[in-house]
């Protein structure tokens, strides 16, 4: 059996507030339906890391809470290690861990070590655990250095770094992340990064995570699943799909004057800034020589740089579409 099984989700919600309602509908009290998650399949194995992304407003955090129990589908079938989530909310409690990146479980005037006390009782952390823990906190997330002020004096890299601290306390076996990273340096994102990779390895917790941050996927997840307006469309390896993608490349030129557009079969213009010119191609179609051939006839070009297209360039032409040739996406 599957660690984490869902099928054929669907979760819609009814709103009575709309601005685009009518008269009659408001004294009808017609609702409008609006369908979040829209039929997702998708299974996921003990100890995976899993990226969930898509674009703003596609369904992620409505499929998370729904894995949590926080939120109940509309049809459809959820299970998470042996339970469905909605409907055993304590038993599942405590086997998962939660960090949403925008909100605090922990207690906004207590001190940071009061809250993890508060959090064993909570959760009945058997002391050697609670010790274990702890160790582990100060080792990889430097938990000491803020361990004695309260939560809202936090900055908010010390606090994510206490909310996480906080979710992995009970020692539960599977972590929903949403946005763990959001708004945080770059020292800061590696240091938590660190210690997803951490947990994962040594402990083998499931991880899932839903994230805008492509340094996220690269750095932690095999595996994305992607969806867009409630549906999936790709669940696959991350280097196939950047393997898929790699046939197009990144041309950026300089040019000594500005730029007045090109047509050629499989370029397309991604940028103009100046007298920057950022194109991209498929080389399968049309070589960088030719490119750079037919710009010459009209331009003088004073630098020039081609390259592989990053994870976020992919994910891009995912959102935008330009997936459906190939049979790893699902329409
Ligand atoms: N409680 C709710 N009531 C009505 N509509 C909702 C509710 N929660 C979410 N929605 C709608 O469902 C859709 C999916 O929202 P969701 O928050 O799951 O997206 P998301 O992928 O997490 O987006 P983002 O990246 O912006 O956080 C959106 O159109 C959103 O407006």
């Amino acid at each position: 059996m599957n660690f984490i099984e869902v099928k054929h989700l669907i979760k819609e919600f009814k709103s009575a507030q709309s601005s685009k309602r009518g008269i009659r509908d408001k004294l009808l009290n017609v609702q409008e339906t609006k369908r979040a998650v829209d039929g997702i399949d998708f299974s996921i194995q003990q100890g995976e890391i899993v990226g969930y992304i898509g674009p703003n407003g596609a369904g992620k955090s409505t499929t998370i809470k729904i894995l949590t129990g926080i939120l109940v589908p509309t049809s459809g079938e959820v299970i998470v290690n042996g339970l469905v989530p909605y409907k055993s909310r304590k038993q599942h409690a405590s086997n998962i861990g939660v960090v949403f990146g925008q909100r605090t479980q922990l207690w906004w005037e207590l001190p940071v070590a009061d809250s993890l006390n508060l959090l064993k009782h909570i959760y009945k952390v058997p002391d050697p655990i609670f010790r274990k823990n702890l160790e582990l906190y100060h080792d990889i997330l430097s938990i000491g250095e803020f361990i004695h002020k309260p939560v809202r004096q936090l900055s908010l890299g010390q606090r994510m770094r206490a909310d996480f601290a906080a979710s992995l306390l009970h020692n539960p076996n599977i972590l929903f992340l949403d946005e763990p990273t959001i708004g945080l340096d770059i020292v800061v994102k590696e240091k938590i990064r660190h210690f997803i990779k951490t947990i994962n390895e040594e402990r083998g917790v499931t991880v899932i995570l839903t994230t805008h941050d492509m340094g996220d996927i690269e750095r932690l997840c095999k595996r994305t699943i992607v969806i867009d307006k409630g549906k999936k469309i790709y669940d696959g390896n991350v280097q196939e799909m950047k393997t898929h993608f790699g046939k197009r490349r990144i041309l950026v030129m300089e040019l000594s004057e500005s730029f007045k557009g090109i047509e050629m079969n499989g370029v397309t213009l991604e940028q103009e800034e100046g007298l920057t010119v950022t194109l991209s191609f498929d080389k399968e179609l049309v070589s960088p020589a030719q490119i750079i051939a037919e710009f010459m006839k009209n331009y003088e070009i004073r630098d020039l740089t081609i390259q592989e297209p990053q994870i976020q360039d992919i994910v891009k032409l995912i959102y935008e579409g330009q997936y459906s040739e190939s049979p790893m996406f699902e329409k």
